[in-house]
């Protein structure tokens, strides 16, 4: 279900529109038209569906419009045409043309955002700071004061609750950030860059727990990043700007696969696949693999053997090797050694090396039974030496 739709939507910041959309529609650049009208075209033609707990990254070089983006979906950036839905129960709430009071409404009940300088009041406790929003929405002290507990506790902070802010650190404060926003249990969540300000070991930490806190509690997040490492982490959708539009929206895989233009490549380059690719997308299929007397080469003189697909067994000339299947969640330390292990195509990359490590055999990939493709160290090296997508030209 959408909760959030943007359609077409433009942002420009300047008095100019009369001249400056019609500039837009006959293809200037940006440039042009800060030359032409003085005007700084934020958002160009951006178009989006964000669904019921989806964690949608907006990524982007700077200025390329994504913290404009972002606010557009609470009412912050003036929309000069297009719309951009926000679900309200079972209406879709357009946030360039509701009023006053709905847009409070939508501020308070429906919308939250978290930004990267925490934004939080100094003069307040912990607790009370976390309780804040809660005031203006209406609840009264003994309820907030406990909704607000609970939220710390979320993320770790219990005993923090009567500290000033400027006594945590900064990824305290952060976390302080995530439980206010949290606790105004809106639909909808709004991060802008919440991360960037903190060190590496701590944002990776704050990533796993938004991840966390967002399987339990099902929210709709948009979260502004540069980092595609994080995008790809975090995001069950990423949508890449370059020069206030959307030049590339998909899952994380498929955007490391298949990167649309060269800007995005240059992202895609710099990226971990361990976190991203699965198994499919890094296999050898079976039909690509040396047949001999019906059985297949999987390297390091191992023959596979099939009937009608499925598997039958690996084998060292006549020697029947040891075999096993793993499912996610199962122990890897515990797969034994010189064991042929079989998987589902869509096992992750990590794990895939982490088999391998252990056993060090090939690993057979199947898909419903069917032996699809096998995982040697060359799968490995290929895609740890970024050869592993192809761009596609998009089409205009
Ligand atoms: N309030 C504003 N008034 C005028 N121009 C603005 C305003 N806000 C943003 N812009 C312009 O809109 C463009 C997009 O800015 P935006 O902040 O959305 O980029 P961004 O991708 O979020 O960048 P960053 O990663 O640096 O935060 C920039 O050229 C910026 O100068």
């Amino acid at each position: 279900m959408a909760v959030v739709t943007i359609e077409h939507l433009d942002i420009v910041f300047g008095d100019n529109l009369a001249k400056t959309l019609p500039l837009m529609d006959k293809g200037h650049t940006r440039n042009d038209i800060l030359g032409l009208t003085g005007d700084v075209v934020g958002v160009q033609d951006a178009n989006i569906e964000v669904n019921e707990g989806e964690i949608c990254v907006l990524m982007g070089l700077s200025g390329s419009g994504k913290s404009t983006l972002l606010r557009a979906v609470n009412g912050l950036n003036k929309i000069a045409r297009g719309r951009c839905l926000v679900r309200d129960g079972d209406e879709m709430v357009d946030m360039a043309t509701c009023d006053e009071t709905k847009l409070r409404h939508m501020r308070t009940h429906r919308v939250s955002m978290v930004f990267q300088s925490f934004a939080l009041m100094p003069w307040l406790t912990v607790l009370e700071n976390v309780a804040f929003g809660l005031e203006m929405q209406g609840m009264g002290l003994k309820e907030r004061l406990s909704k607000a507990k609970e939220q710390l506790d979320m993320v770790g902070l219990t005993q923090w609750a009567d500290k000033k802010p400027d006594e945590l650190s900064g990824g305290m404060r952060q976390r302080v950030g995530l439980a206010r926003a949290f606790a105004m249990d809106t639909d909808v969540l709004l991060m802008d860059e919440p991360f960037s300000a903190l060190d590496p070991l701590i944002r990776s930490q704050l990533q796993d727990e938004l991840i966390e806190l967002q399987k339990r509690l099902n929210k709709t997040i948009i979260f502004v990043s540069h980092d595609l490492d994080e995008a790809l982490k975090i995001g069950s959708k990423i949508a890449i700007m370059e020069s206030a539009r959307i030049i590339q929206q998909d899952e994380p895989e498929q955007i490391v696969l298949n990167p649309a233009t060269e800007y995005v490549e240059k992202f895609v380059a710099h990226t971990n696949p361990l976190n991203v690719l699965c198994g499919s997308a890094l296999m050898t299929p079976i039909a690509e693999l040396a047949k001999k007397e019906a059985r297949f080469s999987v390297g390091e003189n191992l023959w596979l053997a099939l009937d009608s697909g499925q598997f039958q067994g690996v084998y060292n000339l006549e020697e029947e090797v040891a075999s096993a299947q793993w499912a996610p969640g199962m122990p890897i330390e515990q797969v034994p050694a010189n064991t042929v292990v079989r998987v589902d195509e869509t096992i992750t990359m990590r794990d895939a090396v982490e088999i391998r490590y252990h056993t060090d055999r090939p690993l057979v990939l199947e898909n419903a039974g069917q032996c699809v493709g096998i995982l040697s160290d060359h799968n490995f090296y290929h895609a740890l030496l970024g050869k592993h997508f192809s761009r596609t030209e998009v089409s205009s």
